[in-house]
Order: structure tokens, then C-alpha cells, then sequence
């Protein structure tokens, strides 16, 4: 069997109280998968551990073969962050930005330069890829963010409500990048409240719920685990309801 691109296990971490229990995920490398759940599932905890950003309790978090909590550096060399709160320096460009992030990852520059544009065309930064980001709407922002996190090439790009505020083209931009990414080879893992783009883009959904794994599936098997002809909003809250 390949090594997965992540594999998670008994990972577990309680704030006040129990936030993620001994959870279990296996994302295949090439895989686009969504993660859904309620708000407050412990999503975004989940996957903060897995970007090095929050210790877990227990557990271990393994990158495409790298213990990421023994070797986070190594694991970060091959891994894309993408919050749901893009950090970009407001007094840089994007080409001033790309650049400056692609020279953090020591990345060589006519590599970093035809990244960076190739990013910046995709995603319809073109016209302000010289103004300054600290003009630039909120929706820009995350593009220029996932640009950022793109540039040094990663092999898991893990992201976090990417597309919660971004308007149809825009959408349609990342969701392109992001499916371009996987047709290469990249494996893909995103959090989503957008069910119908779960529905459409990823191979696989997990389900998550007051910090578990509740279920895991193609579309297909959520389906018949409910046994009738349903949409994906049907299933996601008819599991919930189930283990609430
Ligand atoms: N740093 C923290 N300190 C204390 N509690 C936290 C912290 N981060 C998250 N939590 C709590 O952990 C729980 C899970 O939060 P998390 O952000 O992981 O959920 P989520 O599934 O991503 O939710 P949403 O869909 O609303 O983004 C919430 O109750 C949240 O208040």
C-alpha cells in the first residue's frame, strides 16, 4: 500500500472540556476530501493540529510518512495552511508577497517566480498583483493567502473554509486551483459548510461531530448508509441528528 498523505490516530485534545477524541483519518495521497460537521465539531482543532499550529494531547499525526509531531519541520516542507483568517502583509504586493514567502521556503527563484505568476493568473490577481494588499477586499486577500501557501509547491494543502466569502467567480478560481492541484497529484484536504462543493469536488466526506469521526464515505456510501435516494444535506443531518 502507498503511504497515505495523512494519517491520524488516536489523536485527542480537550480545551475546557473534550474537543477531539481519539480520532482516527486516513486521507490516500491524490485524495480530495471534505471534512463537514456542525459548528463546533472540532473541524478547525483538528486540522491546526495537523498544520503544526496546537499540540494535541495524544495521538500522532503522520505527513506522507513524517511523524509530524516528532519532525514538524519536515512535515511543514511538504504541507499547505490555508486559515480561514488569511495573515498577508499589508504593505506588500502579491508579487512582493509571493516572493517573500517563496525566500522563507528557500525556494529557487525562477521556480518561485514562475509559481508565483502562474498563482497570480489562476487566480485573477493579474491586475493588483502591484498594488499594495493592504487595500485589498477580504475575498482578495484569502486568494493572495492561498497563493502564499501554494507557492513552495506542498503535497497536502489543508484548508480551512476556503471559500466562505468569496464571491461566484472567485469561488470558481480557487476551486479550479484546488482541483488543477489534485489532477497533479496533490492531495487535497478542506473543511466546508458549503455542502453542495463537498458534493461536487471531493472523492471522499467525513463527517465530524463533538470531536469524532461519525462517518466516511463517497457520496455514494453516506447514501446508502441512510438507505434512501437523498442529498448530501439530507445525509449530513440526518448523522448528526443520529449521534447527537
Ligand atoms: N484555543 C481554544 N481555547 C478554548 N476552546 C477552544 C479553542 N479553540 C477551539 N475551542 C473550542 O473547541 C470547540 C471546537 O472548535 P473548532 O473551531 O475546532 O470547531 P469547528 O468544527 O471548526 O467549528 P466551525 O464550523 O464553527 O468553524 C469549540 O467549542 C471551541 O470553542
Amino acid at each position: 500500500m502507498t503511504t497515505p498523505a495523512l494519517a491520524i490516530a488516536s489523536l485527542t485534545k480537550s480545551f475546557d472540556r473534550p474537543v477531539v477524541t481519539d480520532l482516527d483519518l486516513t486521507i490516500r495521497a491524490g485524495e480530495f476530501y471534505a471534512l463537514l460537521g456542525p459548528n463546533g465539531a472540532g473541524k478547525t482543532t483538528i486540522l491546526r493540529m495537523v498544520a503544526g499550529l496546537l499540540q494535541p494531547d495524544a495521538g500522532s499525526i503522520s505527513i506522507f510518512g513524517i511523524d509530524a509531531r516528532r519532525d514538524p519541520i519536515a512535515a511543514k516542507r511538504v504541507t499547505a495552511w490555508v486559515s480561514d483568517e488569511p495573515m498577508v502583509y499589508d504593505r506588500l504586493t502579491p508579487t512582493e508577497y509571493l516572493a517573500f514567502v517563496a525566500g522563507l521556503w528557500q525556494v529557487e527563484s525562477h521556480a518561485a517566480e514562475t509559481r508565483a505568476n502562474d498563482l497570480i493568473d489562476w487566480l485573477g490577481l493579474r491586475p493588483h498583483a502591484n498594488e499594495l494588499c493592504g487595500g485589498f477586499s477580504k475575498g482578495m486577500l484569502q486568494k493572495v493567502a492561498l497563493a502564499g501557501a501554494l507557492v513552495h509547491d506542498p503535497r497536502l494543502i489543508i484548508l480551512d473554509e476556503p471559500l466562505t466569502g468569496l464571491d461566484a467567480g472567485s469561488a470558481r478560481q480557487v476551486k479550479d486551483v484546488l482541483l488543477g492541484k489534485v489532477r497533479d497529484g496533490v492531495t487535497v484536504i478542506m473543511t466546508t459548510h458549503i455542502l453542495e462543493v463537498a458534493e461536487r469536488m471531493a472523492e471522499r466526506i467525513g463527517v465530524i461531530n463533538q470531536g469524532r469521526l461519525i462517518a466516511e464515505g463517497t457520496l455514494a456510501e453516506l447514501r446508502s448508509r441512510i438507505g434512501r435516494e437523498s442529498s448530501l444535506e439530507d445525509i449530513f443531518l440526518d448523522l448528526v441528528s443520529d449521534a447527537a
